[in-house]
């Protein structure tokens, strides 16, 4: 039975009322539940399994959170004590799985809003992943390597007793690249006295797949490709402008670099960097030592290549692009940024981090008739090869460099597809945020109904 739009609309006002209710001040997870439920309350009203079944209520309560202290000691001997969490959303279709971010501004809210995503970003890949987010509010920015190894370590000591290779297979995230990883599942062993593969992205002599570091900024190009190509667009020529400068936007120009892109932008908190000749493989080469090895900032670009400019505390959105990637981390690109992109006459935005664009400006893109690849479809290439370094892990066997990212380029390719199946709107056009959306839903929703009531 089809329902009027004046219905849907009400029942998406007050079941996001009730979320907010249940959840207050959670401002980001809040976003999160409303953006998904916009694409899927019609389709949940339309099917009356999934509403007989209180689905989305179901959906939007986390199977369990656990909130834990974590002391460490500093390198002038003082203690510390930050706050860390592990969010296990949803594991109707896998163990859970999703990354470990460390940043100082990390709170409940931001962590439920990615285990959420996650639960659907993990379905569409076709691999048997549940949904999970953890984290902490410690900063690694200006600690010794010995600070974060104490502090890993610690985090651990209690994380180990909630995690399993499979119960739950935590990963990277911001603030969480290789160091961490290789300190977190040191400690992790060393307590179990078992070696599996509790955590992903680990390095590639202890049980790390080829090409999971490439894997989340190489997926956002090979599901844009896909994008362009089903409209009739070459990526080969086209100019793009990046945001961050970490593992995700790194890997992402890479990949751009390969497919005849000229990457004109990329930034880190404390500003952006625009190279109008083109930022080339060199150039990038030395970024990631700067990044990954020397831990640096990105205004040291410029002293280095003085044909750049920097821009303090500004974001790259206000530069002329054909496509826009945002890559550093939520709410990065509001609707003053999209009106920006749009005047610059941009055609495609795939979002490298995790719901960097604000409602508003998704909304405005989509009404330009902007291509928009939501976080969900086009980031999820990072977890798919965290699902095939699992399944190396199990057959204790090490896949080569070709065949982790032929299969990468099949999932991203599969993710594509099941965006058409379910964004193709009654009007002939394509909303890759509702196909994400309703397809990742379709998938954990059927497994949920399948167990009873739970
Ligand atoms: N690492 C992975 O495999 C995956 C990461 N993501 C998402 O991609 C985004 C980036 O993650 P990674 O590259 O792994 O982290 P990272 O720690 O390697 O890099 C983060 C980048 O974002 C910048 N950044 C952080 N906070 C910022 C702020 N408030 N304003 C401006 N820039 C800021 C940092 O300066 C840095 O350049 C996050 O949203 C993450 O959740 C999504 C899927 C997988
Ligand atoms: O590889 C993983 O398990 C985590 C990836 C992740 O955190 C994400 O997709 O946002």
């Amino acid at each position: 039975m089809a329902f009027t739009d004046e219905r849907v609309k009400n029942e998406i006002e007050s079941f996001n009322q009730g979320v907010v209710e249940r959840n207050p001040a959670e401002y980001e997870f809040h976003q999160a539940v409303r953006e998904f439920t916009e694409s899927v309350m019609p389709f949940v009203m339309d099917n009356e399994e999934y509403a007989d079944g209180h689905i989305l209520q179901r959906m939007t309560e986390p199977d369990r959170i656990v909130i834990f202290r974590v002391c460490w000691e500093n390198d002038e001997g003082h203690i510390c004590c930050n706050r860390a969490w592990r969010v296990q959303f949803n594991n109707a279709i896998g163990p859970y799985k999703g990354g470990l971010r460390f940043h100082p501004g990390v709170t409940q809210s931001i962590l439920k809003f990615l285990g959420f995503e996650q639960v659907y970003k993990n379905a569409l890949t076709g691999l048997p992943m549940g949904g999970a987010k953890g984290g902490s509010n410690f900063d690694p920015k200006g600690k010794s390597d010995r600070e974060v190894m104490r502090f890993c370590q610690s985090l651990m000591t209690e994380l180990s007793r909630h995690i399993g290779e499979d119960t739950d297979i935590p990963a990277g995230d911001i603030g969480v690249g290789a160091r961490e990883i290789s300190y977190l599942f040191g400690q992790y062993k060393r307590l179990n006295n078992r070696f599996v593969g509790t955590l992903t992205g680990k390095g590639l002599s202890f049980g790390g797949s080829l090409i999971r570091s490439e894997a989340t900024g190489y997926g956002v190009v090979y599901f844009t490709k896909q994008m362009l190509a089903h409209h009739d667009i070459q990526l080969d020529g086209k100019s793009a402008v990046i945001s961050g400068s970490g593992n995700v936007a790194l890997f992402c120009a890479e990949k751009l670099l390969d497919e005849g892109v000229k990457v004109l932008a990329l930034s880190d908190s404390s500003g952006f960097i625009h190279d109008p000749d083109g930022i080339d493989s060199e150039k990038l080469h030395w970024l990631r030592e700067l990044k990954f090895v020397m831990r640096g900032r990105i205004s040291e670009y410029v002293d280095r290549y003085p044909s750049a400019d920097f821009f303090p505390d500004q974001r790259p959105w206000v530069i002329k692009a054909d496509l826009a990637f945002p890559c550093a981390t939520q709410n990065e690109l509001d609707i003053n940024d999209a009106k920006a992109l749009i005047d610059n006459g941009v055609i495609a935005l795939a979002e490298g981090a995790n719901m960097p664009t604000t409602l508003e400006a998704v909304r405005l893109f989509q009404d330009n008739e902007i291509l928009f690849a939501p976080a969900k479809a086009a980031n999820a290439g990072g977890v798919a090869v965290s699902g095939l370094e699992q399944s190396q892990n199990a057959i204790r066997l090490a896949w080569t460099r070709e065949e982790v990212d032929e299969k990468l380029k099949q999932i991203m390719k599969h993710i594509h597809s099941q965006c058409l199946q379910y964004g193709n709107g009654s009007d002939g056009k394509i909303s890759y945020v509702d196909g994400a959306n309703i397809a990742g839903f379709v998938k954990a929703a059927d497994a949920m109904l399948a167990y009873g009531i739970a």
